[in-house]
């Protein structure tokens, strides 16, 4: 049956931003399909997460973790593998961004930028799929990518290389890993109302210049992104490979 390939039944996914926006909804989307949840945070523990998950019945640990290096990255994945025995999905949504001209960009913010947004995320695929592997069950990888993994944009040249980055790295790594049955596809959202955006939003001439280019007419809510997370680690996807998916409102297609 069709719909029972949506679901995620006793699968372990890893989400990594967990405590806000995007991350928060995913999760909680993922656990509402079946799936127990580990929740990878950096500051603030997601107390609130934690209770929306386990009130859908699912199981919820949460590890903190800086991303701006790659040394936690070994214990995220010993540490859940401990506790459930397994993985079998990845999504790879932590991110960071820095606005500034590229006249004046500095080393530092790039640096920063470029090591959340990318360099984590390969060093995390790379450590999940090798567990996907010891296990012999393959698995899923879902990387937040952006509009900016199609457009230019402005004032952010670190974030448009690092999002441009996940869609090409996601090609590769779904060529690479295709023949252990891992699945690698990454989402572009379009404009989300999170942390992330806020100062778009409070920017009147950007806001309405956003608004205007949205077919749909209003910046995404995070609950948005449930449907193609759910779909992209579920088996309803399985001859998906490599793809980046847009949900936009219809921005890219204008
Ligand atoms: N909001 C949008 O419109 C939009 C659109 C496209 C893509 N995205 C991407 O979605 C992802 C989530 O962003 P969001 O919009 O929910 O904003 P957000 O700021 O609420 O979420 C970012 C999350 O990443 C975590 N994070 C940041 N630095 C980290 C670090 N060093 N180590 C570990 N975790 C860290 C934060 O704690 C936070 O929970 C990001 O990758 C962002 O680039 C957002
Ligand atoms: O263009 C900007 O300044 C953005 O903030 C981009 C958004 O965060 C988002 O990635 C658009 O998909």
């Amino acid at each position: 049956m069709i719909l029972d390939k949506f679901k995620l039944t006793d699968q372990v996914a890893i989400v990594t931003g967990v405590a806000t926006g995007l991350g928060k909804a995913m999760a909680i989307g993922l656990a509402e399909a079946g799936a127990d949840i580990v929740g990878v945070y950096n500051s603030h523990a997601p107390e609130d997460v934690q209770q929306k998950i386990e009130a859908t019945g699912r199981k919820f640990l949460g590890i903190q973790a800086n991303l701006i290096t790659i040394e936690p990255i070994k214990g995220i994945v010993a540490k859940t593998v401990e506790t459930f025995g397994k993985i079998n999905i990845l999504v790879n949504n932590a991110g960071i961004i820095r606005r500034a001209p590229s006249l004046e960009f500095t080393e530092k913010d790039w640096d920063d930028v470029m090591n959340v947004n990318l360099k984590s995320v390969f060093f995390l695929s790379q450590a999940v799929a090798n567990q996907f592997v010891k296990q012999g069950t393959g698995g899923k990888i879902i990387s937040i990518a952006s509009l900016l993994a199609f457009q230019g944009g402005i004032l952010i040249p670190p974030y448009t290389s690092s999002k441009s980055g996940i869609r090409g790295l996601t090609q590769l790594l779904a060529n690479e890993w295709a023949r252990h049955n891992i699945n690698v596809n990454a989402i572009a959202p379009g404009y989300m109302i999170t942390d992330n955006t806020a100062p778009l939003r409070s920017d009147p001439v950007r806001n309405k210049a956003i608004l205007e280019r949205i077919p749909a007419g209003h910046w995404g809510d995070p609950e948005e992104l449930q449907g193609a997370v759910v779909f992209l680690a579920s088996a309803a996807s399985n001859y998906m490979n490599g793809f980046t998916l847009a949900v936009d409102g219809g921005w890219l297609g204008r």
